[in-house]
């Protein structure tokens, strides 16, 4: 493991759980990010940084997907995306309970219904930094798309209402353990779940005033105080800007920075408590060549800075 010592990891070892799933949301494509960022060498790039590396391999999600899967209400493809991410937290949890960390490569973002399930069933005083130009917090009531990866934080916090296929989600977060960065697409809907909800985040205009390391300092502030919570981290790509991180599926003008978003991982890494990452919504099918190149590879040095990687 490189030099920087994470707190409440018992090994050096990472568990990487490929998510090869696109069922959140309609673009084809998105289900090939883990098996691209696997290619565009992300293990051996773990490994000579010294992690062990445990890799399963990219499991066979389709194989969940069930026959007849009807909207519920207007979510779609409900059952096949409750399946899978029900699976996907209990891979999550067997990692994070041996004291790996756990590197999850998507997909599209509802996979993190998953992730932070099984993060937060291991560690209940965990909190969860959303990096994403969206809030993801849409309720079946809200959603106008019926994307389902624009609903985990909502399943995650419990206000998402009855929802049959999803009952096995687990309640597990808090309105003051979430926190925030990047955003500048939130629905009407989910701006007013974020403040009935006294839901922190910092949008673009906070990245523009205060600059990337004040809102970093403020998001950790808020979240984790005192410095002695596990963290879980979900980096949605589309966070950054379309010109630095162009194949994806939703992208949205006036992003993060390469460094910026760098930054941010960088900052979580050094904080020692990082039990969990998520890299997702990596769409290689999405763009030109140039464009993929430059989407995998900055998944890949996203997922190095958060596990250690330093420019010195
Ligand atoms: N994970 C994402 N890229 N989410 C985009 C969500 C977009 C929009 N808010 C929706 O509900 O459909
Ligand atoms: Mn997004
Ligand atoms: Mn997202």
């Amino acid at each position: 493991m490189p030099e920087q010592v994470y707190k409440f990891l018992k090994s050096n070892t990472v568990g990487i759980i490929g998510v090869p799933f696109s069922g959140g949301q309609p673009r084809q494509g998105v289900e090939e990010g883990p098996l691209r960022l696997v290619e565009f060498g992300l293990i051996d790039q773990l490994k000579s940084m010294d992690w062990a590396v445990e890799f399963e391999g990219h499991r066979d999600y389709v194989s969940l997907r069930p026959a007849h899967d009807p909207d519920s209400g207007k979510l779609k493809r409900p059952r096949y995306v409750s399946a899978v991410t029900k699976v996907v937290a209990e891979q999550v949890e067997a990692q994070a309970r041996r004291g790996n960390m756990v590197l999850t490569l998507g997909g599209d973002h509802s996979i993190a219904i998953g992730t932070v399930a099984g993060i937060f069933t291991t560690y209940p005083e965990a909190c969860l930094i959303w990096i994403d130009a969206h809030a993801d917090i849409n309720t079946p009531k809200t959603t106008t798309s019926g994307n389902i990866h624009g609903c985990p934080v909502s399943f995650l916090l419990g206000i998402a209402g009855k929802v049959p296929e999803f009952e096995w989600v687990p309640h597990c977060l808090r309105p003051d353990r979430i926190v925030y960065i990047g955003l500048r697409d939130v629905d009407e809907g989910e701006k007013r779940i974020l403040r009935e909800n006294g839901i922190k985040a910092f949008s673009m205009s906070h990245v523009d005033r205060y600059g990337i390391g004040q809102v970093v300092e403020m998001a950790l502030d808020h979240v984790n105080p005192k410095r002695d919570r596990p963290i879980h981290l979900s980096f949605d790509v589309d966070a950054l800007d379309p010109s630095v991180a162009p194949s994806t599926g939703t992208p949205v003008r006036g992003g993060l920075t390469f460094r910026e978003g760098h930054y941010i991982c960088e900052a979580m890494s050094e904080t020692g408590l990082l039990v969990g990452v998520d890299i997702m919504e990596v769409n290689p099918a999405l763009e030109d060549e140039v464009s993929v190149y430059q989407t995998v590879t900055i998944g890949c040095s996203l997922a190095r800075c958060s596990l250690g990687e330093t420019l010195l």
